[in-house]
């Protein structure tokens, strides 16, 4: 798990580092510069063809410390016999204290310098490397005027962009200030992951992120005890090791037994998906409560499954309650549908008495967005309650707009989670899983997964991490969502980003619990 960090926090850990600790301020900047400069003369190595003083870079400052850190790391470009521009844009005043210092050096070693003026910006097509350390996290506000045209110039051509810290004008916390952002092939940043890089659209805008130890005073570790609220984190694939031994001398009714409400008479395809990505994720038994049109092709397909069905003029809600008390996780919703029967079916599940982690999905999250009074169940429901809903989902849910979901996911499944006392997994490219005082960001998956099933898979893990024995529910729903991701990122490269598909995610989930033994084992 790493944390991920905005500018509030990073600012604290700066401070924290120079004004407790008494690390000069030019020390870490020394070192954020070497990490730039030495990972701009790495790319520039691999351009075998040309020699140092072929190759020019120009760095595009304002008057910032993330322009200081800029300059520093021309200079050392400079020194190395690189050919080098400064190029600065801001007003006339003086920069930081830093700026004015890392300045002062450039003009001692007459290293060529450019000012920006407004209407008539530097074409910046003969360079091979574009440095952009115009704004750091200090980004307060939306990107104008000569800014803008400067970030449309650095956009536009084809040098290699390697951004100091965060792209300019990328916020690093949860919602972005600025439209203008330049799209960075590589990103540098200093001690910490940056929120910012981690949701869409950021994650696009900061190409490969290159995390850099620049010797601030506070770690991983200990990153806690300096900030007052919990920042968000990011699963990791070492994490996948925290899942629980199983048992040498467990048998399939302690390894977790899951009811999976699910499918209706049009819609089987979803209750399999679970099933099967239920039992590869280390459920002992799977129980599927689904539509009789769907138990032969269920027995086919998991035929590990046992299955008990309803049909369109008995909702079996009897049957239903028993095996309600009987597992130890429920996932209700894929491929439900949404009619008077399955609501019968989302409130017997609701009301069972039964104190299992409850996922509710799919059209269990539309049945409740439909009906108000299901919250009150909810809130007397004995057991964990996830709730997994996709942007549209939140949408009907909330009655916001996806535009406000996507443009603040964060806060929308934070104070979801907080007003219904329910674990929520917002899902999306970054996905976000919280409960009152968690938060994580999901950094695997890819593009691929947009098919139809890939959340019905989802279900399916998140019980199996249930049912896998950690204390702390949320950890082990955004560990769920992180192994999802890797499968995505496994059938991307088997089956292709087009042709992958929900069942091969499924399938795929076996490589990723056995690859992580042998890398780490
Ligand atoms: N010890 C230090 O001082 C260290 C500083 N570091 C660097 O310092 C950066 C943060 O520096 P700063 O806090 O000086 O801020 P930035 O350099 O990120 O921003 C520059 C200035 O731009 C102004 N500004 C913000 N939004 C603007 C907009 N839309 N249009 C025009 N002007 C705008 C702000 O008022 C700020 O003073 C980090 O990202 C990092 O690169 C790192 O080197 C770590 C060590
Ligand atoms: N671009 C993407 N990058 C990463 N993950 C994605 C992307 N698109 C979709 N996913 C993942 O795929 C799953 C889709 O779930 P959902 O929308 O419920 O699909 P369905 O209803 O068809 O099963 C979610 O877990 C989501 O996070
Ligand atoms: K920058």
């Amino acid at each position: 798990m790493k944390y991920l960090l905005d500018s509030v926090a990073m600012k604290k850990i700066d401070e924290y580092s120079i004004k407790t600790t008494g690390i000069p301020s030019v020390v870490l900047m020394e070192r954020a510069a070497l990490s730039v400069s030495s990972f701009v003369e790495k790319l520039a190595y691999n351009k075998k063809d040309s020699g140092k003083k072929d190759i020019s870079i120009c760095v595009v400052c304002t008057k910032g410390n993330n322009g200081a850190d800029g300059l520093a790391a021309i200079r050392q470009l400079y020194l190395h016999g690189y050919k080098t521009l400064v190029y600065e844009a801001g007003r006339k005043e003086p920069g930081t204290d830093e700026y004015e210092l890392q300045k002062n050096i450039i003009k001692n070693l007459e290293i060529p310098f450019e000012c920006a003026v407004q209407d008539n910006i530097l074409p910046l097509d003969e360079y091979d490397f574009i440095i952009d350390a115009m704004f750091g996290i200090g980004l307060s506000r939306d990107v104008t005027g000569v800014y803008a045209q400067i970030i449309d110039e650095i956009n536009r051509v084809s040098a290699v962009k390697v951004a100091v810290d965060i792209p300019s004008g990328l916020s690093a916390g949860i919602v972005q200030v600025s439209n203008k952002k330049v799209k960075a092939d590589y990103t540098v940043t200093f001690g910490f992951d940056k929120t910012g890089m981690v949701l869409y659209p950021g994650r696009k805008y900061a190409g490969k992120v290159i995390v850099s130890d620049i010797g601030f005073a506070v770690s991983q570790d200990n990153v806690q005890k300096i900030l007052e609220n919990n920042p968000a984190r990011m699963i990791e694939k070492k994490d996948i090791l925290m899942i629980p031994e199983r048992e040498a001398d467990g048998n399939k009714g302690t390894s977790g037994k899951v009811l999976i409400a699910a499918g209706s008479r049009s819609m089987g395809g979803a209750a399999f998906m679970s099933a099967q990505s239920a039992y590869r994720s280390g459920c002992g038994l799977v129980r599927v409560f689904t539509h009789e049109n769907n138990k032969n092709a269920l027995l086919t397909l998991v035929p590990e499954s046992i299955c008990d069905t309803y049909n369109d003029k008995n909702s079996n809600c009897d049957e239903l309650t028993k095996w309600c008390t009987w597992a130890d996780c429920i996932i209700a919703g894929p491929g439900l549908s949404v009619s008077g029967q399955s609501e019968e079916i989302v409130k017997c599940i609701l009301q069972s008495g039964s104190d299992a982690t409850l996922i509710l999905d799919a059209d269990a999250l539309n049945i409740i967005s439909e009906n108000e009074e299901y919250y009150e169940y909810i809130s007397r429901y004995k057991g964990k309650v996830i709730m997994t809903p996709h942007v549209g989902e939140m949408s009907r849910l909330t009655g916001k707009s996806v535009g406000q979901i996507k443009g603040n996911s964060v806060e929308t499944a934070l104070c979801y989670s907080k007003e219904h006392g329910v674990i929520c997994v917002l899902k999306d490219a970054a996905t976000v899983v919280c409960d009152h005082d968690n938060i994580y960001i999901n950094t695997s998956g890819n593009c691929g997964m947009a098919t139809g099933g890939s959340g019905d898979v989802l279900t399916g893990v998140i019980a199996g991490m249930m049912c896998a024995g950690f204390d702390d529910e949320c950890f082990a729903a955004a560990l769920a969502v992180y192994i999802h991701g890797c499968a995505g990122d496994m059938c991307r490269k088997n089956q292709g980003i087009f042709s992958m598909k929900a069942w091969d995610i499924a399938e795929s989930l076996s490589t990723v619990f056995t690859q992580n033994n042998t890398d780490y084992n």
